[in-house]
């Protein structure tokens, strides 16, 4: 069985409160953006379950987030073993969910593969136990965040006729870092209110709280978000606690950009 798993990129972010755990409580609009993952998942006869990674230079071991999610379900289920090939294309340590979004088509693989019968709301709690984000993943259509971003309502937003790109600055940053570097504070403006602005006024309310100290500790990632407004965005922020940056255009464009600003990446339909 093969599966593609996608990005996300995050439309506003307010950190809204911390959890006596540590945990952050926000809000956000998660949004998916197609640059994908593929998996390949299928039954071993014998021996223990086996990752294997292409793509990406990230080494497979027993952290991985695919390795996670089957032994999440195996322990339930007593699944057989399997062997997992990740094709590994969406940047890490990047704001865009590649390891959520990677667990969370591990959980609708096996679901499907051995037929356990887990509804979306179900996996979605085994989700949850992965990841913040990996809930997310299993909906994976445009959601309105609370909580800890476990808490998903559909939210009524389609960029769908504009055109976004996503720079990678060479920089990786840890979530649990950055989480450490905000404040949590009440948010200035109500994030579902203004998204349905025109989005030539996003620049001024949809904010991502991550970038204030994200840019003070890499200024290169803010040096990012400037290429993109000199470049005709109409909307850019950084995904997430970054680093990824991404941009809102009103059609399609391809940008040159300097080699030590990072990687680009276009939009694409699976291939
Ligand atoms: C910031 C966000 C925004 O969508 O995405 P990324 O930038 O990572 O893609 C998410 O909140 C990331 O979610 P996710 O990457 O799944 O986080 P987890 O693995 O659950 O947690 C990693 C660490 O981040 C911190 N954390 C995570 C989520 C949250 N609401 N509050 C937190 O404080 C905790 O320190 C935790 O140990
Ligand atoms: N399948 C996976 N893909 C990417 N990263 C993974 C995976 N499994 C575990 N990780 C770990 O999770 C970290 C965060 O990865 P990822 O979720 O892709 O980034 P981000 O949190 O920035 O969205 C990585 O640095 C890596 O150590």
């Amino acid at each position: 069985m093969i599966a593609y798993a996608n990005a996300k990129v995050n439309i506003g972010l307010h950190i809204i409160d911390k959890r006596a755990d540590g945990y952050h409580l926000l809000e956000s609009i998660f949004y998916p953006y197609p640059i994908y993952d593929i998996i390949e998942l299928y039954p071993k006869a014998s021996g223990k379950t086996s990752l294997e990674i292409s793509g990406i230079d990230l080494v497979p071991d027993a952290n991985n987030l695919c390795l996670r999610a089957y032994h999440l379900l195996s322990e339930r289920y007593s699944l057989p073993p399997v062997h997992i090939h990740l094709h590994k294309q969406i940047p890490f340590g990047a704001g865009l969910g590649g390891g959520s979004s990677d667990a969370a088509t591990v959980l609708n693989m096996l679901n499907a593969q051995f037929a356990i019968g887990l509804s979306d709301r179900e996996l979605c709690i085994e989700a949850a136990r992965l990841g913040a984000d990996c809930p997310f993943f299993i909906v994976n259509k445009p959601m309105y965040a609370t909580g800890i971003g476990t808490e998903l309502t559909p939210v009524d937003l389609d960029l769908s006729g504009r055109y976004m790109v996503l720079i990678k600055p060479k920089v990786h940053v840890s979530t649990a870092e950055a989480y450490r570097g905000v404040s949590p504070r009440s948010a200035e403006f109500n994030l579902i209110d203004s998204v349905k602005l025109p989005l030539q006024d996003w620049k001024f309310y949809v904010k991502n709280d991550f970038e204030d100290s994200i840019f003070l500790q890499y200024p290169e990632i803010q040096e990012v978000k400037l290429f993109l407004y000199e470049h005709g965005a109409v909307y850019a922020s950084m995904s997430g606690s970054g680093s990824t940056v991404y941009g809102i255009f009103d059609e399609e464009v391809l940008l040159d950009v300097p080699e030590q600003l990072g990687t680009v990446y276009y939009p694409k339909a699976i291939q």
